[in-house]
């Protein structure tokens, strides 16, 4: 199929975040843009996410940028743990060279668990959501501060895919930009991934918005909650909660699950 894409120029993104990027759109240079006939929406994630309460989307995270290594994790155990613990969907990263992600840890993810997953990543080009179809994903990380404009012909893609999409904002001007599109699915970063500073009250601030402005789809609060308490506010608040590093570094993972979503 063919989908118009808004001419992409990823240079204008600063910081980390704009290194990542650039990085990513190398490895993809050449990339064959076709992904194909369309297939059928499963809606896996997105119905893991609307369960009562607020649902746990535990990634599975082996280093970050800010952290450096987190934790050596075996992707299949830690799914596994994660499950266990009462995960309603597992993330898992993808990215190598600052989150060591990887191509295996999804592949081994998605075979080891019954829970769908998204790919964790920087997603530049078409063929990225093809290949998250093509290893078993059932959702995308789709960045509004990476695709700009562009945000809504991947949302038409990921569809045509049968992929879920997570569309992520971190700030008011990206959340607008989200809400034009009305996607099924829109996560808040608390952290500003060009100088990788977090603020938990980013999420919130920006969910209560999204809810007067109307927007009746699945919110998902992200990143930088290490216990319960900070997830207080989030129980009436948010659908999900995505959450990486604290528990990957927790040495017992299914037991931090457990504990970080008690009430
Ligand atoms: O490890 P944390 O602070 O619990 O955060 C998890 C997740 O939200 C974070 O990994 C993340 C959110 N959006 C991203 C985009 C790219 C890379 C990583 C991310």
């Amino acid at each position: 199929m063919t989908v118009f894409f808004p001419a992409t120029d990823f240079s204008g993104v600063p910081g980390v975040l704009g290194k990542i990027v650039r990085e990513r759109v190398r490895d993809y240079h050449g990339a064959d843009p076709d992904v194909g006939a369309s297939r059928p929406a499963a809606r896996r994630f997105e119905a893991a996410l609307k369960q009562p309460g607020l649902s746990l989307i535990a990634e599975v995270k082996r280093a970050s940028p800010s952290q450096g290594a987190i934790a050596p994790l075996d992707p299949a155990t830690a799914a596994r743990d994660y499950q266990q613990g009462g995960a309603r969907a597992i993330s898992c990263l993808t990215e190598p060279r600052h989150f060591s992600g990887s191509k295996e840890a999804l592949l081994e993810v998605v075979e080891a668990v019954s829970l769908p997953v998204i790919r964790k990543d920087f997603v530049v080009h078409p063929a990225m959501l093809r290949e998250a179809a093509d290893w078993g994903a059932s959702a995308a990380l789709l960045m509004v501060s990476v695709l700009g404009e562009a945000t809504g012909p991947y949302l038409t893609l990921a569809e045509h895919l049968g992929l879920d999409a997570l569309v992520e904002v971190h700030d008011e001007a990206e959340l607008e930009l989200a809400l034009n599109l009305n996607p099924r699915i829109i996560g808040v970063n608390n952290r500003d991934l060009t100088t990788l500073h977090i603020d938990l009250s980013q999420s919130p601030r920006l969910i209560r918005l999204a809810r007067e402005r109307g927007y009746a789809g699945v919110l998902v609060a992200e990143s930088g909650y290490s216990n319960a308490r900070d997830l207080a506010e989030l129980h009436d608040l948010a659908d999900a909660v995505l959450v990486g590093s604290s528990l990957a570094g927790s040495g017992n993972l299914a037991q931090a699950a457990r504990e970080l979503m008690a009430q």
